[in-house]
């Protein structure tokens, strides 16, 4: 009866201060009742205000990692964020091919809310060749998903046309992240299946500056909920509905864009089209 217990793995950088990256992802998965896993493959020295400093993981360590993982438990589901750089990607790539860690929810982590690069610039053609494919859901913001398609997004109609060019690059399912929309009113996200089928998720923008880790935390809250045996669609409503509570109900942490509220409570019956 070993691994019984329904398992995800996070494979991403951590956050000194505990908002985003690898700490965000094990909260949520947490809170999301599925037990967590890390392979960290960079730490960065970060806190609500800016980061500070970050260090790539050397490839052995990475696939010691994986290794160690895929060796003993029984991962579900997946998610990548931050990758760094180039030989960071193409480790994560090798090893994701080389074991089966159930679907994967790749978020191309690129620029942290203080602007600083989280990915080299000459990682986003390794991340757009080699790890996409891989991607059974990607979930870019909108300068990411521009990076990604070489195209301006700045109208829902551009929105839509760019998810269409992210699955033409092998990726199953696509969400494009609304958050930096911040002239909207609504904070919204732009779904489009592996099947065609397309819609958008809303939810009332929220006027503060405690965003960060809001796109790690949709990332791997809907990595939970494909664990668990939830269809894609539901478990991207459940993600959306997770993460806008995550914000609604603010906690007060450093002095920058503080981190997201990671107890609050949804109700996945209220789920629905
Ligand atoms: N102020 C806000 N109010 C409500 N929802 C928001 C707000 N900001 C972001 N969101 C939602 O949070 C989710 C993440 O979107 P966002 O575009 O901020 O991701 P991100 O830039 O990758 O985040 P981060 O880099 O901080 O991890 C989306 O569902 C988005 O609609
Ligand atoms: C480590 C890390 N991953 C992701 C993000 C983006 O939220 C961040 N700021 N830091």
């Amino acid at each position: 009866m070993i691994n019984q217990t329904v398992q995800t793995l996070t494979i991403a950088g951590t956050d000194s201060g505990g908002g985003a990256g690898v700490m965000a992802d094990i909260k949520t998965m947490q809170e999301r009742h599925v037990f967590a896993a890390a392979v960290v493959v960079a730490v960065t020295a970060q806190n609500t205000i800016g980061v500070q400093d970050f260090m790539a993981m050397p490839k052995k360590m990475i696939e010691e990692q994986f290794a160690s993982v895929a060796g003993d438990l029984k991962i579900r589901a997946c998610k990548t964020g931050m990758l760094a750089d180039v030989a960071t990607v193409e480790a994560v790539v090798e090893n994701l091919k080389k074991y089966d860690l159930g679907p994967l929810t790749v978020d191309p982590v690129m620029i942290a809310k203080g602007g600083a690069r989280l990915l080299s610039e000459d990682a986003i053609a390794t991340v757009r060749n080699e790890l996409l494919p891989l991607a059974d859901l990607l979930t870019p913001n909108l300068p990411e998903a521009e990076e990604l398609t070489g195209t301006k997004i700045e109208t829902k109609d551009q929105m839509t046309t760019a998810a269409k060019k992210l699955q033409e690059l092998g990726v199953k399912n696509v969400i494009i992240k609304g958050g930096h929309q911040t002239s909207s009113k609504e904070s919204s996200d732009f779904v489009l299946l592996e099947s065609g089928k397309s819609f958008w998720v809303s939810s009332p923008r929220i006027d503060t500056v405690r965003t960060h880790g809001t796109g790690d935390t949709l990332s791997s809250c809907i990595t939970a909920e494909i664990a668990k045996g939830k269809d894609m669609e539901t478990a991207i409503r459940i993600g959306k509905k997770y993460v806008q509570a995550t914000i609604a109900n603010g906690i007060e942490v450093g002095h920058g864009h503080g981190p997201l509220n990671h107890w609050a409570k949804i109700s996945d019956e209220e789920v629905e089209d």
